[in-house]
C-alpha cells in the first residue's frame, strides 16, 4: 500500500510556490487499479511522481508524507528512498513513453537491460519472462528482435507497459498510457493491462484525463481539481453516481452513443496556481455554489460507504 498523508508538494518557480498537490491524503491499496482523473494541469502527473518517488525535475514535498507499506505492515519505505526500489517495487510508464525507447536497440536487449539490479533471475529465466509478458500483451514473438521504428505506435506503447511489468513490480504507475492511440488500440492496450494485473495481482495507478478509460478499467477513481482531491471512491460511486459537482460536470460532459443532445460541459477553466480563489477552488465554476463555498475549502469526507468527497453541500446531505 502507498499512503499519501496530508501532502503539500510542488515546485519553486520565480513567480512563487506552485502547490500542485495541496493537502492531499489517499491510499493506493494493494492489488487495485486506481485511476487518477481531472483536467489538464490539476496535478495528476505530480501526484503520480510522488507515488513513484521521482524528484528529478524540482518536485518537492513541502509538508506531509508519502510512504509504502508492505502487506504485513512490517516494513515501510519513505518516498525519498523509493528510487532504491524502482523496478523491484515500483515501475513507471511515463507520459509520451512511446518515444522513450532507445531507437538503436532491439526490443529484447532493452527489456533485459531494464531493471537489471532488481531482477535476480538468471538470463534464461528473464528471457522466458520477456517472452511471456510480450505474449500476454498480444505482441508477436518476433517483436523481441525488432527495433522501435519497426513497431506501430500501439505496439511501442505495449512494449513500454511490458518493460514496466516484466520484472513483476508490486506497483505499476502509468501516465496517460494510451494517449495518442486510436480508440481500438486503446481498448486492446487497456484490456492487456487489466489482464496483466489480474494475472499478477500487482497494483496499477493510471493517470488520465479520459474518464471513459477509468470507467473501463479502474477499481477506484480519484478526481483532482486544482491540486486538491475533490472525490475518491469506487468506480461505480465516483463515475456512476458522482457526488462532487466537479465530477458531475466531468461525467456530464462525456459524449454518449446515440445521444443527440449537446453535452453540458463545465464553464470556464481551472484557476491559476498563483491566484487561487478563496474557499473552494471549484466554486467559481460550480453551478451549485452558495455563498458559504467561498469561505470553506473542505477536505474529502465520507459520503456514503464507498467514497469521500470534498463539498460542504454534500456534508449537509450526508448528515
Ligand atoms: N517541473 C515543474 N516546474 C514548475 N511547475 C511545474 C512543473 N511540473 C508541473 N508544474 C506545474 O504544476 C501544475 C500541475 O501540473 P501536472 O503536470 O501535475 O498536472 P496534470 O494534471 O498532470 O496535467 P496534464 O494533464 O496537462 O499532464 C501545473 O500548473 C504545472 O504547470
Amino acid at each position: 500500500m502507498i499512503v499519501v498523508d496530508n501532502v503539500v508538494a510542488g515546485y519553486r518557480t520565480p513567480a512563487g510556490l506552485v502547490k500542485a498537490v495541496d493537502r492531499v491524503s489517499l491510499e493506493v491499496r494493494d492489488g487495485e487499479i486506481l485511476g487518477i482523473a481531472g483536467e489538464s494541469g490539476c496535478g495528476k502527473t505530480t501526484l503520480l511522481k510522488l507515488l513513484y518517488g521521482s524528484f528529478g525535475d524540482g518536485l518537492e514535498i513541502f509538508s506531509g508524507r508519502v510512504y509504502w507499506r508492505d502487506p504485513d505492515g512490517r516494513r515501510t519505505i519513505d518516498c525519498a528512498d523509493f528510487h532504491r526500489h524502482w523496478w523491484e517495487i515500483f515501475s513507471y510508464v511515463p507520459q509520451g513513453s512511446m518515444s522513450a525507447l532507445n531507437p538503436l536497440m532491439r526490443i529484447a536487449p532493452q527489456m533485459l537491460d531494464a531493471g537489471t539490479g532488481a531482477n535476480r533471475a538468471d538470463m534464461a529465466a528473464r528471457r522466458a519472462r520477456i517472452a511471456r509478458t510480450l505474449a500476454e500483451l498480444d505482441l508477436p514473438a518476433r517483436t523481441q528482435r525488432l527495433y522501435p521504428h519497426q513497431l506501430s505506435g500501439g505496439m511501442r506503447q505495449r512494449v513500454m507497459i511490458g518493460l514496466a511489468a516484466y520484472v513483476d513490480p508490486d506497483v505499476v504507475l502509468a501516465d496517460e498510457p494510451t494517449t495518442a492511440l486510436d480508440v481500438v488500440v486503446q481498448r486492446q492496450i487497456l484490456e492487456n493491462l487489466v489482464r496483466l494485473q489480474r494475472a499478477r495481482r500487482n497494483t496499477i495507478v493510471i493517470v488520465s484525463h479520459d474518464l471513459g478509460l477509468h470507467r473501463q478499467v479502474a477499481d477506484r477513481v480519484a478526481v483532482l481539481y486544482a491540486g486538491r482531491l475533490a472525490e475518491i471512491g469506487s468506480n461505480d460511486a465516483v463515475l456512476g453516481r458522482p457526488a462532487h459537482p466537479y465530477t458531475q460536470g466531468l461525467v456530464d460532459s462525456l459524449p454518449r452513443l446515440g445521444d443527440r443532445q449537446p453535452r453540458q460541459g463545465i464553464d470556464g477553466r481551472p484557476p491559476d496556481f498563483m491566484a487561487m480563489p478563496p474557499g473552494c477552488r471549484f466554486a467559481p465554476r460550480c453551478r451549485r455554489a452558495i455563498a458559504a463555498c467561498a469561505g470553506s475549502d473542505p477536505d474529502p469526507r465520507p459520503h456514503g460507504s464507498d467514497r469521500t468527497a470534498a463539498c460542504i453541500q454534500l456534508e449537509e446531505v450526508a448528515a
